[in-house]
């Protein structure tokens, strides 16, 4: 992690004294604890209060944790070193203080010899007994950063990755004598019991660990089973599912067991798996209602994902601000992942599909409810590292995606179980939101009404869609509906033929995209669009961008509009400028061979097709829109009336009608 910059040589001067050193002076206990205080009086505790979210700064990246605690040289508080990561190194402390919560959980904590710190444990996500430690447990951190918190003696270990801390059971011997707790429950069942007070106080993480506690005294299909349904409670579906298999007994309650379990691969989407269960929990128990509903509900899943029959309009009709995730299986066998002469891995057409056609119906596999977009991106990635913690089967997936190129990673795969617990680096999970996520309105086609005032968007990501390439002139449009993003052919897709998707709406100037696509995906388009554009001499792409701002300037001044009458001069003025910008295209770059889209001639035609609506000119008004269609590569488009005869303009869509991609 790098240190904030400084201000004036002097304070240059004290950082470098202070860094890889230990701190001349450390704050006792009891002044740690005094301070403390005063920050937890001033907390707000209510449930609505804002909880930031610390989004990692990916030029300050570092590899979680690949070592077991039981591996590293565990070392006292006071021999941390300031801007220091102890790699080899780990620290076993007891919590005494409670939490304050901020961006993350503060704590006071103290170690076998005496010595006491500060601990701040970041990227827990809510239903993480670490996202707020009791006081008396006792955690090992591996391999800690410690850090300068720019005053005064004002130290802190900082725990970025999740899977570099761990909640010490409390018998585990690696705990140090003076640190272990003298009255903790003694008994299974008292375990037991307190894991269910836990849970009848809605404490679902306490409860968890309780009944962990009591099955590693003595595993009872009952406990099992009660975790199970806890785990279910928090979405760990993957604990869910081993619990409710684990709680079996070979008699015919074993119906819940196999419901739970049913349930679970549900929550996972592994619907497959699910209606096996479910299939054996109706056999046990056929009249029982609520199986038979979970059955049918799996059925339908199953049936969806098989032949991506949807009913769109019921689909949309359920959306509301409340109710964004639609229960709908993904339809992705018209598709196939493989390798791209573009880049990395690309998404295939399976078989021809046709213009028009449904290509992939997806389901979000992360997407929050968070539609502000000061906060959707860092929700997201909230809502994914949480995810890669609770259910450690979504790893490989997800962790799949392409990061970006030049994150350090961690010498193991993503979720490897490491002392227990799924191995998540936080920044790895940025990486990949950044270069995967969409932004999704709540629905493409109320977005798209003119009547719809500011797009507001989640984002979330979609591992399937995550696979295709960009193309300026792409052959698939995705639209959405709440989580669920829908790709269909804009044109006729032979089998075989690579997928592509704009990944965002394409800038008519090339330079200008492919500045942006730079920065924000670290690619420069080789589509056809690009590529031919770019054959152009600097000197005419040079003109074509001086003529575009100038068609700009005569368009905005007036803007055409429902019972705006556009003068004739303004017009005129946008059609002399328009012709000129016309007759910059070289006719061998965009004619020859094939059309290619004209992207600046798009936006000035469609104002004239607005301005002659206004003036009820409808001759002029099917002049410009062929003009706008042209324009977007549409090739065979009669442009004067004469040769309109015969036209059928349904042939727009068919293999041919547009080039690029
Ligand atoms: C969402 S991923 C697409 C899938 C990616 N090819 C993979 O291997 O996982 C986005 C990344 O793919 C690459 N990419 C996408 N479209 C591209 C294109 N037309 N040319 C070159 N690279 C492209 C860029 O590196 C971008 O950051």
């Amino acid at each position: 992690m790098a240190v904030a910059p400084l201000s004036s040589g002097s304070e240059a001067g004290e950082a470098k004294e202070r860094n890889g050193a230990v701190p001349a002076k450390r704050l006792t206990k009891e002044q740690l604890l005094e301070t403390h205080k005063g920050h937890l009086k001033k907390q707000d505790l209510s449930p609505n209060a804002p909880r930031p979210v610390k989004q990692p700064i990916l030029a300050e990246a570092y590899p979680a944790s690949t070592k077991s605690i039981r591996e590293v040289e565990l070392v006292p508080l006071s021999a941390l070193c300031v801007e220091t990561h102890h790699r080899g190194q780990g620290i076993i402390v007891r919590i005494a203080s409670p939490p304050f919560f901020g961006a993350g959980a503060v704590s006071i904590v103290e170690d076998e010899h005496g010595n006491a710190d500060k601990l701040a444990i970041y990227n827990q996500g809510d239903i993480s007994i670490l996202s707020g430690v009791p006081e008396g447990c006792v955690v090992a951190v591996k391999e800690p950063y410690y850090k300068y918190n720019g005053s005064d003696n004002d130290y802190m270990i900082c725990v970025d990755h999740p899977s570099d801390v761990i909640l010490l059971r409390f018998t585990d011997p690696i705990i140090p004598e003076p640190l272990r707790l003298g009255s903790v429950l003694k008994t299974a069942e008292d375990w037991k019991k307190a894991g269910d007070t836990a849970f009848l106080e809605k404490d679902f993480s306490t409860a968890v660990f309780c009944y962990s506690e009591s099955l590693e005294i003595e595993p009872s299909p009952g406990v099992f089973s009660k975790r199970s349904s806890t785990n279910l409670l928090l979405g760990r579906y993957d604990a869910a599912l081993t619990d409710a298999l684990a709680s079996r007994t070979n008699a015919t309650s074993d119906w819940k067991a196999y419901f739970n379990a049913g349930r679970a691969a549900y929550g996972l989407c592994d619907y497959p798996t699910s209606i096996v269960h479910l299939r054996e929990a109706l056999s046990l128990n056929p009249t029982a209602a609520n199986v038979r509903k979970e059955h049918d509900r799996c059925l339908t899943r199953l049936h969806e994902a098989e032949t991506g029959a949807y009913d769109f309009l019921a689909m949309h009709a359920l959306l509301s601000p409340t109710t964004v995730h639609l229960d709908r299986a993904s339809f992705t066998r018209r598709t196939v992942i493989r390798s791209s002469p573009h880049h990395g891995r690309g998404l295939f057409a399976a078989e021809p599909i046709p213009a028009g056609a449904l290509v992939f119906a997806e389901k979000a596999a992360f997407m929050p409810n968070q539609y502000d977009p000061s906060r959707a991106a860092a929700a997201l990635y909230a809502l994914t590292v949480r995810q890669l913690l609770s259910n450690p089967s979504v790893a490989s997936s997800v962790l799949a995606l392409y990061p970006g190129s030049d994150l350090p990673l961690p010498d193991l795969p993503g979720g490897t179980l490491i002392d227990g617990i799924p191995l998540v680096d936080v920044f790895l999970t940025e990486g990949i939101r950044q270069k995967n996520c969409f932004s999704a309105p709540l629905s493409t086609l109320s977005d798209t009404k003119l009547t719809t005032p500011a797009t507001a968007a989640a984002k979330g990501l979609w591992l399937h869609a995550a696979a295709m390439n960009h193309a300026c002139v792409p052959n698939t449009l995705r639209s959405f509906l709440g989580d669920i993003l829908i790709s269909r052919a804009t044109r006729d897709i032979p089998a075989g033929a690579e997928l592509f998707q704009a990944y965002v709406p394409v800038k008519p100037d090339p330079a200008e995209r492919s500045a942006l696509y730079e920065t924000a995906w670290g690619f420069q388009c080789g589509c056809a669009l690009c590529e031919r554009e770019g054959r152009s001499p600097e000197a005419a792409r040079a003109r074509r961008r001086e003529l575009l701002a100038q068609v700009e300037r005569a368009c905005t001044r007036q803007q055409p509009g429902a019972g705006v009458v556009v003068p004739d001069s303004v017009i005129r003025g946008v059609e002399r400028a328009l012709r000129l910008l016309e007759e910059a295209h070289e006719g061998d770059v965009f004619d020859e061979p094939g059309v290619l889209p004209r992207l600046m001639l798009v936006y000035p035609c469609n104002w004239l097709v607005g301005a002659y609506k206004g003036r009820k000119n409808w001759r002029k008004v099917a002049r410009y829109a062929k003009r706008v269609v042209r324009n977007f590569g549409f090739s065979g488009v009669p442009l004067e009336e004469e040769g309109e005869k015969g036209w059928d303009p349904r042939g727009l869509f068919t293999a041919g009608g547009s080039e690029g991609g």
